[in-house]
């Protein structure tokens, strides 16, 4: 039996979270397409197009200030200084200064509304998606590796920062200081203004270019993060097997792999932007000079006054800083969109309550389950269950046992309703399962799995998980009878004591019954046990037991059985062999069939040796035996 039901055989990590859209980790995605991204771009704005609207005059009104510096240099000089004018100069400081403190002032209100907004909304988007992502199928899960889902949760969205925050209106306002400017300078000198802008546009189509290689580079690099660090976390998670089985350097090889193609990715961004920088540089250099030479003879020429010409070059500055950036944030805002596009695609998936179908409520259960003639696939052509047909009545204990593979935990997780049955029907109440709204079927389904899963947090909070609101009262209770209370009073914190990732600083017996107070607490009508193949001592033994045995009172019980304890009370017997029931019956009925089951009991002879045996249950048996 798997650790947990349903978990993912193969690494199916490296597979996508839509196989036809999108390709493996590293690979390059294709760009969405602008008439898919335009409608989510709008259902972003729409419910805030007041705030968008607004921000966008304050944005006008900032860059008209912006302009009013270079504009008023010429007055200064030809006006003030050249034909000293000397009563105009506190009127033009006066503009000066208003201009800058309005530009400053609206600079301050554009980022506090709109970086608060997109903060805003990137908070939205992750609460949506990780809810989403939470309500989807276990094939998503066993579709796609948990790396790639945090960063699915956590990266993707932070794009949207630069479509709501600072981002598009930066655009638009660089659009918009870049048009201006360019008027003023056609107006003050064509020629020139002609000559210096086609270099410039050469130099805009070379930086497009230099983006458009980056681009992709910056896309992988999400992509290999994101691997690096699902692999990261499954090794930390896992380093108790990791040093069980000395793997520390090549744990370190497969991650210095990762940091590897991490560097050389960020080596050939970096590349790419010295080149762009050094471009930069010298066009600017190329353009000063020939500003320089052809201002000079418009000067001499008597075209220019000195007014004019310092005017000139101080808009250059204002046309050719924003049109770099609205190269760089042409970028920002493409990768904004694959990013949201990404996210829509996860908010997209289906979620296991989705469609018409899942409407059935269903009440209190009692627990009456039905599989009729069941089989079930995983993957198209490779049938794991054949025709599984058995009744578990209400408050009766099904116990499932056969080999390694045989189907035991694709049975659990059918009843779990993880799947759905391709042939047959799983019938609980009456209801077919597929039909069921999952949320009131669930609620009242307990599961004990033998790897116990625990939170990092205390052992209330970890009890608690199965029904937070139950009450003190509630939950002691549970904790008592399921003997919780009995180590746990030993800790000097209590019940506040943190148990640690996966409760590592407990035992397993008492992981064990920590897991058996939370669905003791949570008072499931059916109950799936997943018993423990590791042997715990005697009385640790005893003590889950009782836990146990209270817990599967008057609970329809699935268990996983390994204990013969277990498999002698159960009501029904199930010997799953190769997914079809081989034989089916109690303990006594099998051992006289001297069939499957049988061969399973007696295979390895030796009491002490059975397969079926618990703690302290071969003395038992020696016992029956000599009577
Ligand atoms: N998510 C999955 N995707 C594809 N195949 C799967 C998946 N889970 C299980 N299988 C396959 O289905 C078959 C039955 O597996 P299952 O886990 O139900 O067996 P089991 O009886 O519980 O085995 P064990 O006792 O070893 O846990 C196996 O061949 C297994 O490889």
């Amino acid at each position: 039996m798997s650790s947990s039901l349903g978990a993912p055989r193969m690494h199916a990590g490296d597979r996508p979270i839509r196989s036809h859209k999108t390709p493996p980790g590293g690979e390059k995605r294709p760009k969405p397409p602008l008439k898919k991204v335009l409608p989510q771009v709008w259902a972003l704005f729409r419910p805030r197009l007041g705030l968008v609207v607004g921000s966008f005059l304050l944005m006008i009104v900032n860059r008209a200030c912006g302009l009013v510096l270079p504009a008023s240099s010429r007055y200064l000089i030809d006006n003030v200084m050249y034909h000293g004018q000397s009563s105009l100069l506190p009127k033009i400081i006066a503009m000066v200064a208003a201009a800058t403190m309005i530009q400053g002032i609206t600079t301050y209100a554009l980022s506090q509304l709109l970086s608060t907004e997109g903060q805003k909304l990137i908070a939205e988007l992750r609460r949506k998606v990780q809810e989403h992502i939470g309500r989807l199928p276990v094939e998503f899960y066993d579709r796609n590796r948990t790396g790639v889902l945090v960063s699915r949760i956590m990266t993707d969205v932070e794009g949207v920062r630069n479509i709501i925050g600072t981002g598009l209106v930066e655009f638009v306002g660089g659009l918009l200081t870049a048009s201006i400017a360019f008027v003023v300078l056609i107006r003050l000198s064509t020629r020139m203004t002609l000559l210096t802008f086609s270099i410039l546009l050469i130099f805009a189509v070379i930086l497009m270019r230099a983006f458009k290689t980056i681009r992709p580079i910056f896309r992988q690099r999400g992509a290999i993060s994101a691997e690096v660090t699902g692999r990261l976390t499954e090794s930390l998670g896992g380093v108790r097997v990791v040093k069980g089985y000395h793997a520390e350097e090549s744990e370190a090889n497969v991650f210095a792999g990762g940091v590897q193609r991490l560097l050389t990715n960020v080596l050939s961004s970096l590349r790419a932007q010295s080149m762009m920088t050094l471009s930069s540089t010298m066009v600017l250099g190329v353009v000063g000079g020939l500003v320089m030479y052809l201002g000079g003879r418009e000067h001499t020429a008597g075209r220019l006054t000195v007014g004019g010409y310092v005017e000139y070059t101080m808009f250059l500055t204002f046309m050719i800083a924003p049109m770099v950036q609205l190269v760089s944030i042409g970028t920002q805002l493409t990768e904004a969109a694959a990013g949201l596009d990404r996210t829509n695609e996860v908010l997209a998936e289906l979620t296991e309550d989705a469609g018409s179908k899942r409407k059935a409520e269903l009440g209190t259960l009692r627990g009456d389950v039905r599989f009729e003639h069941v089989s079930f696939e995983y993957e198209e052509g490779k049938p794991v269950l054949h025709d599984i047909d058995f009744v578990a009545r209400p408050g009766t204990s099904t116990a499932l046992v056969g080999s390694s593979g045989s189907g035991k935990s694709t049975i659990i997780s059918l009843v779990c309703a993880f799947h759905t049955a391709q042939q047959g029907r799983v019938v609980v109440d009456g209801v077919d399962l597929a039909d069921v709204k999952l949320s009131s079927y669930r609620s009242q389904l307990g599961v004990v799995l033998q790897e116990t899963f625990l939170f990092d947090g205390t052992v209330r909070e970890n009890v608690l998980f199965s029904r937070p609101e139950a009450t003190e009262e509630q939950w002691r209770e549970a904790c008592r009878i399921a003997r919780v209370d009995e180590f746990v009073e030993r800790f000097p914190e209590g019940y506040e004591t943190i148990v640690g990732e996966r409760g590592v600083k407990l035992s397993g017996g008492q992981r064990q019954r920590l897991s058996i107070a939370r669905a003791i607490l949570a008072d499931p009508r059916i109950l799936i046990l997943d018993e423990a193949t590791s042997s715990l001592d005697s009385e640790s033994e005893a003590l889950i037991q009782e836990g146990l045995n209270y817990l599967m009172r008057g609970r329809t019980t699935f268990v996983i059985a390994h204990r013969l304890s277990t498999i002698r009370r159960a009501d029904q017997i199930l010997v799953v062999e190769q997914g079809r029931i081989r034989e089916r019956g109690r303990h006594e009925e099998l051992l006289a069939m001297g069939g499957r089951y049988y061969e399973l009991y007696t295979r390895q002879h030796g009491v002490e040796m059975n397969m079926f045996l618990a703690p302290g249950e071969g003395d038992k048996l020696e016992e029956e035996a000599k009577a």
